[in-house]
């Protein structure tokens, strides 16, 4: 049986408000705004680590969501690490990051983790978009939306909904999407 709702468990508003745009109309969305402890691993881990972590706080099903961003010349750092970069320098310097780079190719990926409850085996579902990573343009309100570009526009500079057609969230929320269809048929 598929869940009837989702208590999606995240401390981003924004990220929410896209859950919800995408999600939405598929099925109920709740949420609970908890700060959760997260490690330091490979993307795969750190999402695996922050869903039993859901799951355990809540004592029930839980979504969760951990968004990273790579730079190919520093070997995909930040990775997972990325909010403490923005959080150190904020959008408007997190270009620098790569100024003695030549290759500026970035890319974001989202990986969502689902949990029945404590004791069940997360499942995961990932979406990746390749950019580039440039000066700020755009609105500043979600994290680093002005500093990746996706074929010629930032993610600040979309419209939401554009952004959500070809984000590493929208595609990793198709899979998601994919996962409960399939059990409804089954
Ligand atoms: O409670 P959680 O869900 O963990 O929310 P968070 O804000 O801590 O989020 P992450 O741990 O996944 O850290 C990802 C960082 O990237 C930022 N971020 C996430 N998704 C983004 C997006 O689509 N566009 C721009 N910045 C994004 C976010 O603001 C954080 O600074
Ligand atoms: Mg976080």
């Amino acid at each position: 049986m598929p869940p009837t709702h989702l208590n999606f468990i995240t401390g981003n508003a924004n990220k929410l408000a896209e859950v919800q745009a995408i999600l939405g109309s598929v099925i109920e969305l709740r949420s609970q705004a908890i700060d959760l402890v997260e490690i330091q691993g490979t993307v795969e881990e750190v999402t695996l680590d922050k869903c039993r972590r859901a799951a355990d706080a809540v004592n029930g099903p839980v979504l969760v969501e951990d968004t990273c961003l790579c730079f190919k010349a520093m070997n995909d750092l930040p990775g997972p690490y990325i909010k403490w970069f923005m959080l150190a320098l904020g959008p408007l310097h997190l270009h620098k990051l790569l100024s003695g780079f030549a290759d500026k190719s970035a890319q974001a990926i989202c990986t969502f983790g689902y949990s029945a409850g404590p004791g069940h085996e997360p499942v995961l579902f990932q979406g990746r978009t390749d950019g580039k990573l440039v000066e700020s343009r755009g609105s500043t309100v979600f994290g680093w939306d002005s500093c990746f570009e996706y074929e010629g526009q930032t993610y600040a500079e979309m419209d939401k909904s554009a952004k959500n057609q070809i984000s590493h969230r929208g595609k990793a929320l198709e899979k998601l999407k994919g996962w409960l269809a399939a059990r409804v048929d089954a």
